[in-house]
């Protein structure tokens, strides 16, 4: 394996990745902190500082390739890591999901990304390059947390939506079989901008589920805004999360403020809108924004026979999409909640 010290290969990862969309001969390099740099991957980059402090981060994005503004954000955090402008403290495991398809500017190639973690790349008997990749992201993240047991395993798998959000930023929480959620995470993400969390009520094939159940690492999809094409992003509308992730990767014993509960958007998904076949229509406008509220027993979308329908007032579509894959989500109904303290430790 080549070391090197002047960190030319660093300096542009992304770009080196993009020109290596599916495999990068691995490589290290020595950041001005003395930290080690490991390319195990194109667009997978593990910093192993010195004197690690107790976190471990997992920060992915780019798992859908043309969801730009978190890509834009890592590579600014990647680009002040190699510079020396930021010192690295913790253990960083940085993931551009998918460069490849960040290269032809589309959410996927062949398949969604996002829905073939926790082995699902693996059932069906179908290959893609995105089943390969879905496999080797499965197999850094594990040898990243395998590496120690005693740290506080955190995973924050950055995307933007297609469609305008009334809430712009949120989370989708995993679901946590009955475990109570966390005090600390919740204050990090408002923190971060973040007011609005949707609780997922069942196991998913997402990437952030995946570290959630395998490594119980605070795991989340973060949701920061509409999908735009490369360099037309506001970047300064994430400074709140820029900080907090800065904060994170350079400041050992750094804790976010408490939560405040009563600012906090909580909602449970109520209702997964599954795709059955091509005759899968959605009953709304195409361009509805995420959170549209709708009365009980409106008609949401129907699938030949099969009807879905609102069973409550005020419950809010997120993410609807009727272009996706028959037995793929179209659509998640979330119906506001309130946390108590007695939900959180
Ligand atoms: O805007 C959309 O329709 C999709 C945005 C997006 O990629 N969302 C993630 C959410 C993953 C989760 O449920 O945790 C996805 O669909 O993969
Ligand atoms: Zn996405």
């Amino acid at each position: 394996m080549e070391v090197s010290v002047n960190n030319t290969r660093l300096n542009d990862f992304l770009a080196l990745s993009r020109r290596h969309p599916w495999h990068l001969e691995p490589f290290t390099e020595t950041l001005p902190d003395g930290t080690r740099a490991e390319v195990w991957d194109t667009g997978v980059i593990c910093l192993e500082p010195a004197l690690p402090a107790q976190r471990d981060l997992v920060i992915s994005c780019g798992i859908h390739g043309n969801e730009t503004a978190p890509i834009e954000l890592c590579e600014r955090l990647l680009q002040q890591l190699v510079s020396g402008r930021l010192r690295c403290r913790q253990r960083l495991l940085l993931i551009f999901g998918h460069p490849a398809a960040m290269n032809a500017g589309v959410r996927e190639l062949k398949e969604n990304l996002n829905r073939l973690f926790s082995g699902a790349h693996a059932r069906g008997g179908v290959e893609s390059q995105e089943r390969q990749r879905a496999a080797a992201l499965e197999g850094y993240v594990t040898r990243f947390f395998d590496a120690r047991e005693d740290g506080e395993r955190l995973h924050y798998d950055l995307h933007t939506a297609i469609r305008p959000s009334l809430h712009e930023k949120f989370v989708v929480h995993p679901f946590t079989h009955g475990a109570p959620y966390s005090s600390s995470q919740l204050g990090l993400l408002q923190a971060a901008g973040i007011n609005t969390i949707l609780l997922s009520q069942a196991p998913t094939t997402t990437f952030s589920y995946f570290s959630a159940r395998r490594f119980g690492a605070q795991a989340f999809t973060i949701e920061l805004g509409k999908v735009m094409p490369f360099g037309q992003n506001d970047l300064g509308r994430l400074t709140a999360l820029e900080q907090c992730l800065t904060a994170l990767i350079s400041t050992p014993g750094w804790q976010p403020p408490a939560p405040d509960l009563a600012r906090l958007e909580v909602f449970d998904v109520c209702q997964e809108i599954v795709k059955q076949s091509e005759n899968f229509r959605l009953n709304f406008s195409k361009d509805v924004s995420n959170f549209t509220t709708f009365e009980a027993g409106t008609l949401l979308a129907t699938d030949g026979e099969r009807r879905w329908c609102a069973q409550s007032d005020g419950e809010a579509v997120v993410f609807p999409n009727a272009d996706v894959a028959p037995g793929q989500r179209a659509a998640l109904m979330v119906t506001p909640v309130r946390l108590t303290t007695d939900q959180l430790a």
